[in-house]
């Protein structure tokens, strides 16, 4: 057991799905994993172990926010020999072309956030995606007849921020979507040598300003999952 994930050596598999919204994790779990097992529910943060197509897969929420996947993908890593994870999380779209519920993976992450300010003394790590993982999810897509948006993304540390117009910078550099994890989970697995992709579904347009709901950030982006779940066993 870690600090903050309450599982047992062996509980949890070698391949990680990481979705920020935990409820997230349960559906995945309840929906594509047989014989799921909770191992974790310290601060309500659930993660399942089950297995996909014969393939032991585990599925383990990340909360929200660099600091917090900074937390989980280090003690999955560090404490549980998880050697891959693939965050499937939500984003706001920045470019007029990427609409909700359209998919955008994450080559690299831009950040306002000094998570690796602080660890390189303010010099510009580039987080960067596994790229085998990265084509396999691509060619999985495009074998369900969908073509995901690939490109830099921002890991934001705001949800809210003071300035309405400051994404525009960012779109400008051609930035496809903002999200507030990817640029935490690249650096860690990159440290320990461990292999990281990130899979976003569109969940608002800061363009058109259009919005999921909370229940479809939850129950229905099912399209990323699939495409996860078959990058994890490839
Ligand atoms: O849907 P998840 O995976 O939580 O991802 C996005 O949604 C949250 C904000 O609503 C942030 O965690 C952001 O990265
Ligand atoms: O606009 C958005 C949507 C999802 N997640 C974010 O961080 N921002």
């Amino acid at each position: 057991m870690s600090i903050h994930i309450g599982a047992k050596p062996g509980d949890i598999a070698e391949v990680v799905l990481m979705p920020g919204d935990p409820l997230r994790a349960k559906f995945i779990a309840e929906n594509y994993l047989e014989d799921a097992v909770q191992y974790n529910n310290v601060r309500g943060m659930l993660g399942f172990t089950g297995t996909y197509k014969g393939h032991r897969i585990s599925v383990q929420g990340s909360g929200m926010g660099v600091p917090s996947i900074g937390i989980y993908a280090h003690e999955l890593v560090t404490e549980f020999g998880v050697r891959k994870l693939i965050r499937v999380g939500s984003c706001g779209s920045m470019q007029p072309h990427i609409k909700p519920r359209d998919l955008v993976i994450a080559m690299s992450a831009s950040t306002d956030s000094s998570f690796n300010q602080n660890r390189f003394g303010g010099k510009d790590y580039s987080p960067a995606a596994d790229f085998k993982m990265l084509s396999k999810a691509n060619e999985v897509a495009e074998a369900k007849g969908i073509v995901p948006f690939n490109g830099n993304i921002l890991s934001s540390d705001a949800f809210y921020g003071d300035d309405a117009d400051e994404w525009k910078k960012w779109a400008k550099y051609g930035v496809l979507a903002v999200e507030m994890e990817t640029t935490a989970l690249y650096t860690i697995a990159a440290q320990f040598n461990a292999r990281a992709l990130t899979i976003l579904t569109v969940s608002d347009s800061l363009v058109t300003g259009e919005e999921l709901s909370s229940d479809d950030r939850q129950n229905t982006f099912t399209d990323m999952m699939e495409i996860a779940l078959e990058t994890a066993i490839a």
